[in-house]
C-alpha cells in the first residue's frame, strides 16, 4: 500500500492502521516495534493517526532536509508541555524568539563553564563510589537516577538533592505526562479536577516551589551572582548583543526546560552504559586499562578527557544502541517537498534515532555493541545525520557537549574503582517508551558491586 501525495511527487509507502483509531494503539502500546516496522518500508513511510498525515523519515539525507534545510517549515509543537510544565522555554519557543534565546543560552555551555561543571560531576561520582559496599546488590536504574538528579540539581541550581527527595517524584510525573500527551488524540484539560490532574498539579507545585526558591535566593544575593557558576546564576546574568537580559519569567521557564530536557536523558544514558558494560566484560576491561594507565588512581579532570578516547567511544556506542531521546517530532507549516516526496501542510514527521541507528548500511550488525564503530577514523566515515542522539539543525540539543562530558567523566571515574556484575539469570530488560519520552528499561536492573583491588588495577 502506498500514497501519492501530488501528481508529480514520488509515492510514499504507507502502513494502514485500524479504522477510526489508525495507528494510535500501536504508537501508544508498542511504539518501538511499530517504528521499526515503518522503517522497513523505506526512507520515508506514512501511517494513519488522527486526521493529519504522519510520516517516519529514516534516512540521513531526508533528515537533513527536515531538520536543517527546511527547519523553518518544520516546527516543533509542544503546547501541552507548555501549559503544564515549561512555559515558553527553549524546547517550545519558535522563530526569532527561539533563535535569540538559543544564542543567549549557548553561553552557559562555553568550555570555561564546562570545566567547572566537570569538577561537580567527578565530586559526586567519587562520593557515589565511596558509598558503595563490595558485594552489595544495587538497583542500577534507581542509583543512576539518583546520581544524575544530584549532579544536575547542583549544576543547575546549586541545590543538594538526596535520594527520596520530593523533586524525584515530581520529575517522574512531569516526564510521564509529557509522554502521555504526545500521542493522545484527545487531551483532558489539566484544570479538570480528576485524580490524575491533582497529582499533576501537585508535581507542578513542587517543581515551581523549589525552582522559585533557588531563583529568589539568587535575586536576594544578586551582588554575589558573578561568583556563582550554576546555570541559574548564569541565566540571570546572560545578556544579548544590546545588553538586554531575560525577564524573570523567562529565566524560570528556561530553568524548568533545562531540568526537563537534561535530567532524564542523562540518567538513562548512564543506566544503559553500565548495563552494556556489565554484559560485555571484554569492553569493560579495555575501559579499565585506559583509565588505569591515564589516571593512575586520580580523579579525572576536564583536561584528561582528550586522553580517554575509548571511554568516549563506549558512551557514544551506548547512545547509538539506546538513544535516550529516541524520537523527534515536527509539523509542516506549509506544503513542502522532502527528497522528492510531497508532504502536505499539517503533516507530522517523526525522526527516530532508535530506527536510524539500526540501519545496517551505516552500522553493520546493528544490534551488536561495538565501541570500535566510534574510533575517530570510522566516525568520520559516517554520513552526516546518520548518528543522531542529540538531534540536528537549529534545534540540536543545547546540552550535547555537557551530556557527552558527563557520561565520559562518570564512566572514567566509576570504572576506575568499581565493576558491576549482573545478578545471575538477570532477565533481558525491555524498553518503556510508552510511559516516558526517554528510552527507559522497563524493570529493575540489579547488579553486584565489585570494588576493584590494587592487584586488579595493576592487571
Ligand atoms: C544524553 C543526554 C541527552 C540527550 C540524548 C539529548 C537529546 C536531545 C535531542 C534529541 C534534542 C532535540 C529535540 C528536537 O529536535 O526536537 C534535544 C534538545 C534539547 N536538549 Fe538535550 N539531550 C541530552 C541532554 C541534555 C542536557 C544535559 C541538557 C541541558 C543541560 C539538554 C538540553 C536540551 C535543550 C534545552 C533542548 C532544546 C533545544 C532547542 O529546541 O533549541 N539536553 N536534546
Amino acid at each position: 500500500m502506498s500514497i501519492a501525495t501530488s501528481i508529480t511527487a514520488k509515492e510514499i509507502p504507507y502502513l494502514r492502521g485500524w479504522p477510526l483509531v489508525g495507528s494510535q494503539l500501536a504508537l501508544k502500546y508498542e511504539r518501538l516495534h511499530f517504528l521499526q516496522r515503518l522503517s522497513r518500508l523505506g526512507d520515508i513511510a506514512g501511517f494513519s493517526f488522527g486526521t493529519a498525515p504522519h510520516f517516519l523519515v529514516n534516512s540521513p539525507q531526508l533528515i537533513q532536509e527536515v531538520l536543517v534545510e527546511h527547519a523553518a517549515t518544520f516546527y516543533h509543537r509542544g503546547r501541552y508541555l507548555r501549559r503544564a510544565f515549561i512555559g515558553n522555554g527553549l524546547i517550545i519557543s519558535d522563530g526569532e524568539f527561539h533563535r535569540k534565546q538559543r544564542k543567549l543560552m549557548a553561553t552557559l555551555f562555553q568550555p570555561r563553564h564546562l570545566a567547572t561543571y566537570a569538577e561537580t560531576i567527578t565530586r559526586y561520582g567519587e562520593q557515589f563510589q565511596q558509598e558503595m559496599r563490595h558485594g552489595e546488590v544495587i538497583d542500577l536504574h534507581q542509583k543512576m537516577i539518583d546520581l544524575a538528579m544530584s549532579i544536575f540539581s547542583k549544576v543547575l541550581f546549586d541545590l543538594e538533592i538526596r535520594p527520596g527527595d520530593e523533586m524525584m517524584e515530581a520529575m517522574d510525573i512531569a516526564l510521564a505526562h509529557s509522554a502521555k500527551v504526545l500521542f493522545s488524540l484527545v487531551a483532558i484539560p489539566i484544570h479538570w479536577p480528576t485524580p490524575y490532574n491533582k497529582r499533576l498539579q501537585q508535581a507542578r507545585q513542587v517543581l515551581q516551589k523549589r525552582i522559585r526558591g533557588a531563583f529568589q535566593q539568587r535575586k536576594e544575593n544578586s551582588e554575589h551572582l558573578s561568583e556563582q557558576n550554576d546555570l541559574l546564576s548564569l541565566l540571570l546574568q546572560a545578556s544579548d548583543d544590546e545588553g538586554s537580559r531575560m525577564s524573570d519569567q523567562q529565566v524560570l521557564d528556561e530553568c524548568r526546560t533545562l531540568f526537563i530536557a537534561g535530567f532524564e536523558t542523562i540518567a538513562m544514558a548512564l543506566i544503559w552504559t553500565w548495563y552494556l558494560l556489565a554484559q560485555h566484560p571484554e569492553v569493560y576491561q579495555k575501559v579499565q586499562k585506559e583509565v588505569d594507565s591515564v589516571l593512575g588512581g586520580r580523579t579525572p579532570t576536564y583536561e584528561d578527557l582528550a586522553n580517554l578516547p575509548y571511554c568516549l567511544q563506549v558512551f557514544k556506542e551506548t547512545l547509538r544502541l539506546y538513544p535516550p531521546a529516541p524520537m523527534i517530532r515536527r509539523e509542516a507549516r506549509d506544503d513542502v517537498e522532502v527528497g522528492g516526496y510531497h508532504l502536505a501542510r499539517g503533516s507530522t514527521v517523526l525522526i527516530s534515532a532508535y530506527t536510524l541507528h539500526r540501519r545496517a548500511d551505516y552500522f553493520p550488525e546493528p544490534e551488536r555493541f561495538d565501541p570500535e564503530r566510534f574510533t575517530p577514523e570510522r566516525e568520520k566515515q559516517l554520513p552526516r545525520y546518520a548518528y543522531l542522539p542529540f538531534g540536528g539543525g537549529p534545534r540540536v540539543c543545547l546540552g550535547n557537549h555537557f551530556a557527552l562530558m558527563e557520561g565520559h567523566l562518570l564512566l572514567a571515574t566509576l570504572a576506575q574503582r568499581l565493576r558491576f556484575e549482573l545478578v545471575a539469570n538477570h532477565p533481558e530488560v525491555g524498553f518503556d517508551l510508552e510511559h516516558n519520552l526517554a528510552l527507559r528499561p522497563d524493570r529493575k536492573i540489579e547488579v553486584i558491586v565489585h570494588k576493584r583491588t590494587e592487584e586488579e588495577k595493576q592487571g
